[in-house]
């Protein structure tokens, strides 16, 4: 192959569900992923959001993550079935400061394997704790979320939207993981990258959130 044919290699597009229960942080991580960006206050994520970012992986391989954000209050609806049906990677994600929502991440997992179990191909499930800024108040003990991952084979991540330590890093490693790319420990440590939070001055008035941000990256089905 030449390396003019090298250069126009076509993207890979890659569907990935985020699902778990609600105020665990999915739509704080589809936003720290795709727009870098950390939003403090909890707007209920209603069906289903869309997140889309480009990321380039070992041999000049240009994937586009297709994040669909699925609010935590669909277990149960009829749509959920048709957010998961081909998806090739699923985030079940919990708050690590929250055990129901780690207990209850059985039910979400049940619903992947109902959806997937005349599929040829399966998708990766990855199992993401999220909030470990907030380790000194977890009560999800590590060694659960080990046992979830080997007894599922899932894989497994620890993240914080908020400071988005290993947000990029989680993504990165599932989409390659689908695409059977492996990652050098340099490319791992690289993503790797941990973000400040934001010091909050409680004595101040709370600033006024944008009205229209860049949403160039989003939409939103209901
Ligand atoms: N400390 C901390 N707070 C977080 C983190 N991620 C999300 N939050 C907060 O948790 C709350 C819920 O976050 P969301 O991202 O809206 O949760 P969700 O899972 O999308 O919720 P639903 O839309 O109900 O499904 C918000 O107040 C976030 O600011 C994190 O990593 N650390």
């Amino acid at each position: 192959m030449s390396d003019s044919e090298e250069e126009e290699s076509p993207d890979h597009q890659l569907k990935l569900v985020v699902l778990g229960d609600g105020t665990t942080g999915k739509t704080s991580l589809a936003t720290r992923f795709a727009q870098e960006r950390f939003g403090k206050q909890y707007k209920q994520t209603i069906g289903l959001d869309f997140f889309l970012r480009r990321i380039l992986l070992p041999g000049n391989l240009n994937v586009t993550l297709q994040v669909w954000d699925v609010g935590g209050q669909t277990i149960g609806g009829k749509m959920l079935d048709k957010y998961i049906y081909g998806a090739q990677g699923i985030l079940l994600v919990y708050d690590i400061t929250n055990g129901q929502s780690f207990e209850n991440l059985e039910d979400w997992y049940n619903v992947v394997k109902k959806v997937n179990e005349e599929s040829e191909r399966q998708p990766l499930v990855a199992l993401v704790g999220n909030k470990i800024d907030l380790e000194h108040i977890r009560t999800v003990k590590a060694d659960k979320h080990q046992r979830f991952c080997l007894e599922n084979n899932l894989s497994s991540h620890f993240v914080s939207a908020k400071t988005g330590d290993s947000v990029f890093l989680c993504f990165q490693r599932i989409a390659a993981d689908i695409l059977g790319i492996k990652l050098n420990k340099a490319e791992l440590e690289q993503s790797q990258r941990v973000v400040k939070a934001d010091i909050v001055n409680y004595s101040q008035e709370p600033v006024p959130r944008t009205v229209n941000p860049p949403r160039s990256s989003m939409c939103a089905v209901q």
